[in-house]
């Protein structure tokens, strides 16, 4: 393979000596990496069609038992349940106060569970872990993880964290990738990880799907969640001959794709977040003094308040920029024969929008390392916006969750800095070196935190 691995730096490096377009080879796949901005535009934005589709991988059709969800499919089953999703979060209330209102819910949950251990060690990520489950599984499910569903919600923890610990290393990717290699690497086969994997989930979503499909009133117009509605959507299609679009295994892997997508990168980013704070206590200062400026007490601060915290709104994006969740990000493959910079690519070649070298490229973001909120800052003090901040990746396939996800990442951001001081635990700042990554990993870590006054 290569020298150093493949992770962040190893793609930065790639792209400085063989520039914006090169070929990179997983087994015997060859994917087109494109990574600077003005190529990503070219291709991912202005000619978006030609990039819409993904590589089936053949584990994946495996593990679902077909062609199903919404992240890995393509045609017609992908249009129509990315449309589908999106119309149910609009209704939900992205865009109007109910999403927000479910958040602030969280957010005043989460300051009850920091409040009773202040000044204490308290393992920070786990409260927001649970916080943005409820706000995920509200909207798929219709319900939070507490009194007795707390079990629940410990149960799924427990298949996460099996998954973050064994799919999220270089030999795993290698083995999905090149199966006949990941016959020969010692430890559990990819199919034995899949299997436990896949059963625990499905049979938390068929049950949930279920409890549904007893009560449901058909009749009533308004939906309280999205497997409601779907469920209504499927009867309104049935009975016009259509059984294949809206089918119980579709329900089930959109399900699986809303809550995974939905709940591991907002919480992987959140203790991101919180762990450069916490290796940088001058930018809580910073923040403190706009939040004691601008909202000068501890009322909930609300999306109104945003355009008034440009500091708290510059945080967030550097947060997103140097956590940088995707190494490499999901793989896209073309529709058409196409050409990219004078290289033939034959229709059904993999393409992949290298979104975390572009948001490393010193030339956008001078010390790309180094985590500096001010850089989203200009001369006047308001927030500048950076094009090339692409988190949430660009084009067609753009996040489905994105403004779900900025919703939350604000919210209890902000919420969480304009009521604690933050220290760290004995143990010192959490690690933040991600140079032996492939995958990114939560921070796992504890902190001190305590109310201001
Ligand atoms: C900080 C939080 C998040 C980040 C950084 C993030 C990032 C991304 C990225 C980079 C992609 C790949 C786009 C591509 O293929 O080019 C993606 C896709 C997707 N995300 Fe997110 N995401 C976040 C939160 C969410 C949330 C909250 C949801 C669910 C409500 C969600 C649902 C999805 C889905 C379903 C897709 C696949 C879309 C498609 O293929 O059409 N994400 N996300």
């Amino acid at each position: 393979m290569t020298r150093p691995s493949p992770g962040y730096e190893c793609f930065r490096r790639w792209t400085q000596s063989y520039g914006d377009v090169y070929t990179f080879w997983l087994g015997s796949t060859p994917y087109v990496m494109l990574c600077s901005y003005d190529i990503i535009k070219e291709t991912f934005i202005r000619d978006g069609d030609t990039y819409v589709d993904k590589i089936q991988q053949p584990f994946q059709e495996k593990f679902r038992g077909g062609s199903y969800g919404v992240v890995e499919t393509n045609g017609a089953m992908w249009r129509d349940h990315r449309r589908f999703a999106l119309h149910q979060l609009r209704d939900f209330g992205l865009g109007k106060d109910l999403m927000q209102e479910k958040i602030l819910i969280e957010v005043g949950e989460m300051f009850k569970q920091f409040d009773a251990t202040q000044g204490a060690e308290q393992d920070v990520p786990k409260v927001f872990d649970v916080a943005v489950a409820n706000v995920i599984n509200q909207v798929i499910f219709g319900y939070r993880f507490d009194g007795e569903k707390e079990a629940e919600f410990k149960r799924l923890k427990e298949i996460m964290d099996f998954q973050e610990k064994n799919f999220n290393n270089f030999k795993t990717i290698l083995a999905v990738f090149i199966p006949g290699l990941g016959r020969i690497l010692p430890g559990p086969t990819i199919d034995e990880l899949l299997d436990s994997y896949k059963t625990t989930f499905y049979t938390f979503f068929d049950a949930r799907i279920e409890e549904h499909r007893a009560k449901i009133d058909f009749d009533s117009i308004e939906s309280q969640d999205y497997a409601e509605a779907y469920l209504k959507e499927q009867k309104k299609r049935e009975s016009t001959g259509d059984s294949t679009s809206f089918c119980d295994k579709q329900l089930s892997n959109m399900c699986l794709d809303l809550w995974l997508a939905g709940l591991m990168t907002t919480t992987t980013t959140l203790s991101w977040a919180i762990s450069y704070v916490l290796n940088d206590l001058k930018v809580l200062e910073k923040v403190h003094e706009e939040m004691d400026r601008v909202i000068g007490s501890d009322r909930l601060i609300t999306t109104g308040d945003k355009s008034q915290l440009p500091y708290m709104s510059a945080v967030v994006n550097e947060c997103q920029r140097c956590a940088n969740i995707l190494p490499i990000n999901l793989m896209h493959a073309t529709t058409q024969d196409t050409i990219i910079k004078g290289y033939h690519l034959p229709k059904g070649t993999g393409v992949i929008a290298q979104i975390s070298t572009l948001m490393l490229d010193e030339k956008i973001f001078p010390e790309p390392y180094k985590f500096n909120p001010d850089r989203f800052i200009d001369e006047g003090g308001k927030l500048r916006k950076v094009e090339q901040l692409v988190p949430f990746s660009i084009g067609k396939r753009q996040c489905l969750g994105e403004g779900l996800a900025r919703m939350e990442l604000f919210l209890f951001l902000s919420n969480f800095f304009n009521r604690y001081q933050m220290s760290p635990s004995s143990e010192g700042p959490p690690n933040i070196d991600k140079s032996k990554d492939f995958g990114i990993l939560p921070r796992r870590f504890s902190a001190v935190l305590r109310k201001r006054s």
